[in-house]
């Protein structure tokens, strides 16, 4: 979807229309359209379009993701910003650090699993963000299976036209006698609630570890907030963070095979402030230019690159354009990465785009917003500080173990992959599998991960 909307932006600019069947979803191709229509005017383009049997019988309306504009949806952004603001973010760095030393233990172990690790990597910070506790080894652990089901399902259940009473929502009242689709969805929501409700209350008794769960509990009386709600956001907020930064750490050792030169400007400067040691975020300070790698990455390769669908709620205009009440938004965010007067040559993996002639990081070459890959207005994606901080920790240590290094296939010669071949999970975006080699660049790497 996002290479064919690129296709249309040529065409018609910076905003555009489809008619699906009676419904009009709008697209927004242009960060300056997006300032506009989904800041300036985000009271009334917050909402989400209805899922009846994903998010109102599956998941009883207590996912903050899929909340329409409205009181239970704003009073739980307030209470969770408390968590997520960038300075309370900051008190699981210990946690990610620890993250980041698993990562390059797995890999220099055994690294015909990347994708495999990577996966690991990104459940055991969003679980540990969430409900604290020691770090998960193994994804399949039970927990995590029943967890990823989860996911799973209430995924497949809200693609367009899955279940007939998103169809005919009028169908929603019929009794369970009549209606087995309603029956099985309710059962569903009624197993994941004793699911939810039970890692609630393992995180719960813990208050001593930072969570989500413990820090939301702090909050949740004087927001009004039900245990109920706090366990099922945590829920909710696993299936909205585990996919996507394994997905952009796969993106960048991809651009590190494609881009050595920028890969070795990044290893030149963690290894002159770290040395023989796995970077720390004290270090942050001094890595400016791996700072500057993962803003590109970003862009380079948004894992979100259609954003997730907004429903304006009143009727609205953007220049000449009228936008109804109803319309379904599209942030196009992967068409703002490649404007090209905004980012020129925006096909190049190119960190230096964001950093001033003298190597210090500099505000977003896009001059109307720095952080555009997050979406825009008041649903902007809450869990982004806790995402650059893994991103940037994680990014660093590969840089500082290994060299990335294209594989040979069986004749001999190099391949070398493709930089358009992706997978399309329906909204985070993968690249497709790719062949890759990683050389660890410290002699003494086999003591080193010993401890880790
Ligand atoms: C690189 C990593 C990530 C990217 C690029 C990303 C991107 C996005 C985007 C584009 C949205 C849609 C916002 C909108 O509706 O306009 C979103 C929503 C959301 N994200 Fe993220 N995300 C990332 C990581 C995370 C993490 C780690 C968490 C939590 C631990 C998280 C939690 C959420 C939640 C709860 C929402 C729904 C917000 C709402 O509807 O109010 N995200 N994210």
């Amino acid at each position: 979807m996002f290479l064919k909307f690129d296709e249309w932006r040529e065409q018609y600019g910076e905003i555009m229309c489809l008619n699906l069947a009676g419904t009009r979803l709008v697209v927004v191709n242009s960060v300056t359209a997006a300032a506009d229509i989904l800041e300036k005017q985000s009271a009334v383009t917050s909402g989400r379009p209805r899922m009846v049997m994903a998010a109102e019988i599956m998941c009883g309306s207590l996912i903050p993701a899929f909340m329409t504009y409205g009181l239970p949806w704003r009073r739980f952004r307030q209470a969770s910003h408390q968590v997520f603001n960038i300075r309370a973010s900051q008190a699981f760095w210990p946690m990610q650090e620890h993250e980041s030393e698993l990562l390059i233990r797995g890999l220099f172990e055994d690294q015909s699993h990347l994708e495999r690790h990577l996966s690991r990597l990104s459940t055991s910070v969003t679980w540990r963000f969430l409900y604290g506790g020691p770090a998960i080894r193994d994804p399949d652990e039970d927990k995590v299976k029943v967890m990823n089901k989860f996911v799973l399902s209430v995924a497949s259940a809200a693609q367009p036209g899955a279940s007939i009473v998103d169809i005919f929502p009028f169908l929603k009242p019929l009794p369970t006698w009549v209606a087995s689709w309603k029956k099985n969805g309710l059962e569903f929501f009624k197993e994941s609630d004793v699911y939810f409700m039970d890692l609630f209350h393992q995180a719960a008794n813990h208050k001593e570890e930072a969570s989500f769960v413990n820090s939301s509990l702090q909050v949740a009386a004087e927001f009004g907030i039900p245990d109920q709600e706090v366990a099922w956001a945590a829920g909710g907020h696993f299936a909205a963070g585990v996919e996507t930064t394994a997905t952009v750490l796969m993106h960048f050792i991809k651009a590190m095979i494609l881009y050595p030169e920028a890969c070795k400007k990044g290893q030149e400067q963690v290894d002159q402030v770290c040395g023989n040691r796995i970077p720390k975020f004290s270090d942050r300070d001094q890595l400016p230019y791996v700072f500057a790698m993962v803003k590109e990455i970003l862009r380079w390769r948004p894992p979100v690159p259609c954003g997730v669908p907004h429903a304006a709620t009143e009727d609205l205009t953007y220049g000449p354009y009228l936008i109804p009440k109803g319309a379904i938004i599209m942030d196009n965010i992967w068409a703002m990465s490649r404007d090209p007067s905004v980012f020129p040559d925006y096909d190049t993996y190119n960190p230096d785009r964001y950093l001033t002639p003298d190597g210090q990081v500099r505000v977003s070459p896009n001059p109307v917003d720095e952080v555009y890959v997050y979406s825009h207005g008041r649903r902007i994606c809450p869990g982004r500080d806790i995402a650059n901080h893994s991103l940037f920790i994680d990014a660093a240590a590969l840089l500082w173990a290994f060299d990335f290094e294209k594989a040979k296939g069986p004749d001999g010669k190099e391949i070398t992959p493709g930089t358009m071949d992706f997978v399309d999970n329906g909204l985070a975006v993968q690249p497709a599998e790719y062949p890759y080699h990683l050389k660890p660049r410290r002699a003494n790497l086999d003591e080193l991960v010993a401890h880790f």
